[in-house]
């Protein structure tokens, strides 16, 4: 055992693209997280982010090398897994509470009272006690995606794993949003994994920025953000954390796909 809690280690995805042809995404992937380090995964457009995700939750099997979770095989989705997308994807018919329990139901066919109060503290805790039973078309762009976060807590994950989460926002709700996810995530601690465009969120909220270069995607640079904590509106007001966007974003894009 490494103690690590994620950890790939020479993993390539390859898919076969609609015209026959072979897209490597990832190639010689080599990754460890430790209990409850935030990392967050930015990089060009189609080098494979999303698929290192997808490998992670195990919606995928890489073509070659391995994923491992607590030092386990990664062969299916696992329970220890949160996962939150771009879009909310709330199911329309259904109010905020039942959106939340949605997975318990599906995988249990019914929802205890316990769950039921977890889901009650989680809406209270994004702001939104007053709203379960309004349905998602009645909620902001923000309030569908805090929706959409709490319902991938409600098991209380060990990994988070996160997909441009607050991208579809405007600027203000997404800085509320990442101050949220960080209070959260340190009240109940977790392994994130949270893929960006945006190099001052990966600042602002992760332990560790891993660099991907274009495809096929490799990890090109971790870089260690060395930002107390908590972090607050300071820290984006703090002149390192200008000095260290500066950097990362040359490193970025003098960077050269290989
Ligand atoms: N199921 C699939 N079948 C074929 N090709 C795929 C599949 N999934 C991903 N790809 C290809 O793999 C590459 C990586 O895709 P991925 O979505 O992981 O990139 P990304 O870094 O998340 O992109 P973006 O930042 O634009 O969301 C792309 O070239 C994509 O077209």
């Amino acid at each position: 055992m490494t103690g690590n809690v994620i950890e790939l280690a020479g993993v390539c995805q390859r898919f076969a693209a609609s015209d026959g042809r072979p897209v490597t995404a990832l190639a010689d992937v080599d990754l460890a997280l430790r209990p409850h380090e935030f990392v967050a995964v930015i990089g060009p457009s189609g080098c494979g982010k999303s698929t290192l995700l997808r490998l992670v939750a195990g919606l995928i099997r890489p073509s070659a090398g391995s994923v491992r979770i607590f030092g386990m095989e990664v062969t299916e989705p696992r329970d220890e897994i949160g996962m939150v997308f771009q879009k909310p994807v709330l199911l329309p018919w259904l109010d905020v509470l039942g959106n939340i329990t949605f997975p318990m139901k599906h995988k249990y066919g019914r929802v205890d009272a316990r769950d039921e109060a977890r889901a009650r503290e989680l809406l209270a805790m994004i702001g939104l006690g007053d709203f379960a039973t309004r349905r998602p078309a009645e909620l902001s762009g923000g309030m569908q995606q805090r929706v959409a976060i709490a319902r991938s807590l409600l098991h209380d994950p060990d990994i988070l794993l996160m997909d441009e989460p607050f991208s579809a926002l405007d600027a203000l709700t997404r800085d509320e949003m990442s101050f949220e996810l960080l209070r959260l995530w340190s009240e109940r601690p977790k392994t994130v994994v949270f893929v960006t465009h945006s190099i001052q969120e990966a600042l602002l909220l992760s332990d560790r920025i891993v660099v991907m270069s274009a495809r096929p995607g490799r990890v090109a640079e971790i870089i260690d953000v060395p930002l107390a904590r908590p972090r607050t509106l300071a820290t984006l007001a703090d002149p390192v954390f200008h000095a260290l966007a500066n950097d990362i974003r040359v490193k970025v894009f003098t960077r050269k796909p290989e």
